[in-house]
């Protein structure tokens, strides 16, 4: 079969690459070796863990909330089973969603892995062990990534585990033990803190989040140890080890010094590495990078061999669902004959703790080092009437201007739905508004994007109004 693009994965950037493909008349393949589409985002990873963090979060709001709300609740308990099993039913309803919207777009779909004979030929090998070979004009190669691991450490996936086992535990853990405070870590860790767990979180460097602005790792670090997880930061892990039930994690402190914590589980989260096992790319000359084993593209997401692109987790970059659906895009119009532009400065990035946290642009770290003139404006969720009522009143806005212009230049926040509102940050920005224009703007009363409001105003001239 001829295919004018054939996709290789069907995650975030190979579904909406191969959606977007046929929109725009080309006759378009997707391949996935599993046996659902959507990849690590809809199968194990975004979907299912924002499920499992609003469900704990309703569970955590019940204990320790709803009576300062007037609500008295007697006999509350979690039934964790059926909490995985509302997960699953919502990854169930996604990826179904992705074979409804391939049929709706005349994709053809094909179960198997797929592997480059040569650039333009696609062999599948299918779970019963057939083979079957297609060809494409383009291909483009999605395949996604997968959870780093540290050399001295054997994730045995039932006590020292991934997200993925994470997302499916037998029980809530006693005390869960995590490597890592990135993203994963502290959105898996919150899960279980709400639902009752101890989370202790081992972290190399000295701060939580540290590639976001370091004011918001501070505030997160902060919600968090209230929330009752504990924090052992600048040290060092150097193994863990199961016996029975028990992992016991070894680590040094910022001294030096040994030390130990034993716990029923240990997350490992040190961030992901490309996935390309078994792509066949040796036969089309294509090697991947060192660090991370990244495909390397050029600024049109192109490989060095012509008509084979990559896009997603799997070459440089955040990796961020929303950022490979937008170079799936790119790529698919690119094929079609359009320009078409990402600008990579305006991905937001999101954790999806309770308060939320979300960032755009530059951070202050990155404007000092650049040399840029910036001025602050922030703004506290205590002072928002809006977070004073749904008692969410941890966390701020805060708007980096360039000090002459006062163009916008990052926003960092964390509060109650960050996550959402950081999009008026990235519409702000996308086109160059400045501080003042923001300012300016009506924002409805009492919500808590007023607080975006508040924080350019005091960007603008120190003049906020409700602090
Ligand atoms: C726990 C967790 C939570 C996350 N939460 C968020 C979030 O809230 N927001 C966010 O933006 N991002 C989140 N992410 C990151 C997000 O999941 C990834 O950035 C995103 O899935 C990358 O999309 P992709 O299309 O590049 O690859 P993937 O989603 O990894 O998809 C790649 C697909 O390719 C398939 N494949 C691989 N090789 C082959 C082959 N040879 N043949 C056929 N098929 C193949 C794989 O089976 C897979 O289905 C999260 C990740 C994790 C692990
Ligand atoms: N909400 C979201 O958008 C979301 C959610 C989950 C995952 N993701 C994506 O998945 C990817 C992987 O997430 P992640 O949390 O695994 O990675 P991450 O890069 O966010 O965090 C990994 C953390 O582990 C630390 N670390 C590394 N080696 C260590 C060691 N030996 N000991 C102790 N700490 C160590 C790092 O300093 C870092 O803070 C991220 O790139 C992220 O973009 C996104």
């Amino acid at each position: 079969m001829q295919y004018d693009v054939i996709v290789i994965g069907s995650g975030p950037g190979g579904y909406v690459a191969a959606i977007r493909a046929a929109q725009l008349g080309l006759k378009t393949a997707c391949i996935e070796k599993y046996s659902t589409f959507g990849g690590t985002c809809l199968n194990v990873g975004c979907i299912p863990s924002k499920a499992l963090l609003d469900s704990s979060e309703h569970y955590h709001n019940a204990a320790h909330t709803f009576k300062t709300h007037g609500i008295n609740l007697d006999n509350l308990s979690v039934d964790f089973g059926q909490m995985i099993k509302r997960k699953n039913e919502v990854v169930a309803q996604t990826t179904g969603g992705i074979s409804f919207l391939f049929k709706k777009n005349r994709i053809t779909s094909y179960q198997g892995h797929g592997s480059f004979v040569d650039k333009n030929t696609i062999k599948i090998k299918k779970t019963d062990g057939s083979e079957e070979t297609i060809t494409g004009k383009n291909v483009i190669i999605a395949t996604g990534s997968k959870p780093s691991a540290l050399p001295f450490i054997k994730i045995d996936k039932k006590r020292i585990i991934t997200s993925t086992e994470a997302l499916t535990l037998p029980e809530v853990p006693k005390h869960l033990i995590l490597i890592g405070g990135g993203v994963i870590g502290l959105e898996l860790g919150s899960v279980y803190a709400r639902l009752g767990a101890k989370v202790s979180v081992i972290e190399f460097m000295d701060g939580i989040i540290p590639t976001m602005d370091k004011a918001l790792g501070k505030e997160l670090q902060k919600v968090l140890t209230k929330l009752g997880m504990e924090f052992y930061l600048g040290h060092k892990v150097t193994g863990a080890t199961v016996k029975g039930k028990e992992v016991t994690v070894t680590f040094d402190n910022p001294k030096g010094e040994k030390q130990e914590l034993k716990g029923d589980y240990c997350l490992v989260a040190v961030g992901r590495v490309a996935y390309t096992d078994g792509l066949g790319l040796e036969n089309i000359g294509l090697t991947v990078e060192e660090r991370g084993r990244k495909i390397t593209v050029d600024e049109h997401l192109e490989t060095s061999v012509k008509g084979v692109y990559a896009i997603g987790d799997v070459i440089r970059g955040a990796m961020l669902a929303h950022k490979a659906e937008d170079e799936g895009t790119l790529v698919a119009e690119q094929i079609a004959g359009q320009k078409p532009h990402i600008n990579y400065n305006l991905i937001p990035g999101v954790v999806y703790t309770w308060p939320e946290v979300a960032s755009v642009g530059y951070t202050e770290e990155q404007l000092k080092e650049s040399g840029t003139k910036y001025k602050i404006g922030s703004f506290p969720f205590k002072a928002s009437g809006r977070a004073r009522a749904s008692m969410d009143t941890d966390g701020f806005v805060k708007v980096l201007a360039d000090t002459e212009t006062d163009e916008i230049l990052g926003v960092h926040m964390i509060g109650p739905r960050a996550a959402d509102m950081i999009a008026e940050a990235v519409t702000a920005m996308e086109y160059r508004a400045s501080a003042e224009d923001v300012s300016r703007m009506s924002h409805a009363h009492p919500t808590y994007t007023e607080a975006m409001r508040e924080a350019c105003l005091a960007a603008t001239e120190n003049r906020a109004i409700h602090i």
